[in-house]
């Protein structure tokens, strides 16, 4: 069995899911009459992703990258790995990306050097979580969802070693319990 209890939750599925239909109305505002790109960072954004693409009222089109920097634990390795890359070119194309988590920065940070080296027409960002606290990098999102505190959290697609990203709540990890 896995180690590591969830002790107290922070957000719960009612405020998330308020709260992704207003990014999801401001996204809609923000991009109309123009050819959206959505690009969720496998594997964490999954959950936050297809609830917010479902709430954006555009014509859009979907793509996913995978990369890892944690592994198993709690602490970023500073190493950014490209895991899948995108299926289609995003040359001239206007690109979101959809992330769950900004802790350090790190991996944002590569992403976009790497899609705007990409010659992306407009790159911006969206993420559930936002811990400022963490940041290793220059790294502001242009959407953001919740801002917590520094606190390892699990749930609705974040894990502790692949674990926990089933739950539906947003909840604080205690990885000695
Ligand atoms: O701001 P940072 O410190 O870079 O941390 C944020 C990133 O770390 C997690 O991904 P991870 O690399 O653990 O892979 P996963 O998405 O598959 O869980 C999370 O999903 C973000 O992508
Ligand atoms: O708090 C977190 N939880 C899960 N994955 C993460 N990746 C960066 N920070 C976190
Ligand atoms: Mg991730």
């Amino acid at each position: 069995m896995v180690k590591g209890k969830v002790e107290q939750i922070l957000i719960t599925k009612d405020e998330i899911a308020t709260r992704v239909a207003e990014l999801g109305r401001k996204i809609t505002e923000d991009y109309r009459g123009r050819d959206l790109l959505i690009v969720g960072i496998l594997k964490g954004a999954i959950v936050f992703y297809s609830d917010l693409c479902r709430s954006i009222d555009l014509p859009v089109k979907m793509d996913f990258m995978s990369v890892s920097s944690y592994g198993a634990g709690t602490v970023s390795s500073g190493i950014v790995k490209i895991n899948k890359d995108l299926d289609h070119s995003c040359e001239g194309v206007d690109v979101l990306i959809v992330e769950d988590i900004i802790d350090s920065g790190l991996t944002l940070q590569y992403l976009k050097e790497y899609l705007i080296s990409r010659q992306v027409r407009s790159l911006k960002v969206c993420c559930l979580l936002d811990k400022p606290e963490r940041r290793k990098c220059d790294l502001v999102p242009d959407y953001c969802g919740f801002q917590i505190p520094d606190a390892f959290v699990v749930g609705y697609g974040l894990d502790y070693a692949e674990y926990f990203r089933n739950l539906p709540d947003i909840g604080i990890l205690n990885p000695d319990a």
